[in-house]
């Protein structure tokens, strides 16, 4: 504590520091007591009841959120160095050769784990353990410990173009670069004909490689709409998965998984993707790349917001998005959902969706849980459906 009448004099003298007086001007005071009236700051605290509202986001900054490739560099562990030397001991002259082998460099091993869920966890370059030099009485080096590189389930790895692995199950692995040997050491090298060999020879460096990582997200359904049609709200609605909502657009960064339960005990894996807007493929919103994320997705979802004029137009618009990204995307099996039932705009809206969309479509509100039922409904048969053609095919289907 200060003392209460050095607070009150004109150029104050306060504690500077441990034991020290400090002379400082009015302005400058170590703690925060403004030099004005209690009265007068709550006045200007009046003013600014408003909360600070949150800075929309420029496109550019909303892409670096989304994390869905990444180019990495890896390179393997060294292998540790053979040893040259000799057994030592008082009166033997000639012990002979005993160096040990150096030990191996370790892996670097990519492996797809269920708790990641992007790749803004990976980094650019990753270098494997390197193994341990040989030592002396014929002792080896120890090798190199794996290094693994966590992946989110979905993640494809690529070679220049060439696909060499696709991690799409859990706990899927796939050796990005290889150690490299242990050297050896010159016991290795002892010969009838050679007793005392002095070669040895080095630790071979790791295997070095450039790989692209692309994250396909694997789920049954894909949820696709433009922003703020409430694809997250309808997630939290008929999941476990609790994305973010708000009201304004761009929620949604990066793909959510939600996993839907079913009374047959299935479990039906719905995606929630980062809204796209009209001329996606041209990148713009966020562009379409994350449409890459609906790839895998057995069926779709198109929401769309009732409460807008024509929402019909924006299941076209969505379609013809899907099908600049991928010919024949927009086809899958699919179920349209009209979403916000609840506000009255969106309820008289209801005959002309049916009247435009035929009986299918599904009008619910993701806020009260109306007609929810329904929509829960039509995935269980859009589940049957694919199960039923994957066996057909001889295929197993998705699980979660
Ligand atoms: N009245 C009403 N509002 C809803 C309903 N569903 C969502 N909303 C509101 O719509 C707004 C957007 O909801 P989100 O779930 O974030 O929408 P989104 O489609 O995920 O948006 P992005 O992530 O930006 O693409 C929020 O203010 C929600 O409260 C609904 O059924 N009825
Ligand atoms: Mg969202």
């Amino acid at each position: 504590m200060v003392p209460s009448r050095l607070l009150s004099v004109g150029p104050r003298t306060v504690f500077g520091g441990v034991g020290r007086w400090t002379r400082v001007a009015p302005g400058q005071l170590p703690w925060h007591a403004p030099p004005r009236l209690l009265s007068a700051s709550c006045a200007d605290l009046s003013k600014h009841q408003e909360p600070p509202r949150k800075k929309p986001l420029s496109e550019k900054k909303l892409k670096r959120h989304f994390v869905d490739h990444r180019r990495v560099l890896i390179r393997g562990g060294c292998g540790g160095d053979g040893v040259s030397c000799f057994h030592s001991e008082p009166r033997k002259e000639f012990g002979g050769p005993d160096g040990g082998d150096g030990g191996d460099g370790g892996h670097v091993i990519l492996k797809a784990d269920q708790q990641v869920k992007s790749l803004s966890s990976v980094l650019s370059r990753y270098q494997g353990f390197h193994g341990q030099a040989g030592g002396r009485k014929n002792c080896s080096g120890r090798g190199g410990a794996v290094l693994y590189i966590r992946v989110p389930v979905g993640t494809l790895v690529k070679e220049g173009s060439e696909v060499v692995a696709d991690l799409s199950c859990p706990g899927a692995e796939y050796v990005a670069a290889r150690g490299g040997a242990g050297g050896k050491g010159n016991r290795f090298f002892l010969a009838n004909d050679n007793r005392a060999p002095v070669t040895c020879t080095p630790g071979q460096p790791g295997q070095e490689r450039v790989l692209f990582l692309e994250l396909k997200t694997v789920a049954h359904a894909g949820m696709v709409g433009f922003p703020n049609v409430g694809k997250s709200s309808l997630l939290r609605a008929i999941s476990n998965a609790r994305p973010a909502v708000a009201s304004y657009p761009f929620t949604t960064l990066k793909p959510h998984v939600g996993i839907v339960r079913c009374d047959d005990h299935q479990q039906i894996a719905v995606a929630d993707i980062p809204g796209i807007v009209r001329g996606a493929h041209q990148n713009r919103g966020l562009g379409s790349a994350f449409l890459r994320h609906i790839e895998r997705c057995r069926f779709l979802l198109f929401v769309v917001d009732l409460s807008e004029p024509e929402p019909w137009t924006q299941l076209e618009d969505l379609k013809w998005e899907l099908e600049q990204h991928e010919a024949g995307l927009s086809q899958r099996p699919h179920v349209v959902v009209a979403n916000k039932v609840d506000l009255p705009e969106a309820r008289a809206a209801v005959p002309r969706l049916r009247a435009r969309l035929g009986p299918s479509a599904v009008a619910l509100s993701a806020a009260t849980g109306e007609n929810v039922e329904a929509l829960l409904l039509r995935l269980q048969e859009l589940h049957r459906q694919h199960v039923a053609t994957e066996l057909q095919r001889s295929r197993q289907p998705l699980r979660w």
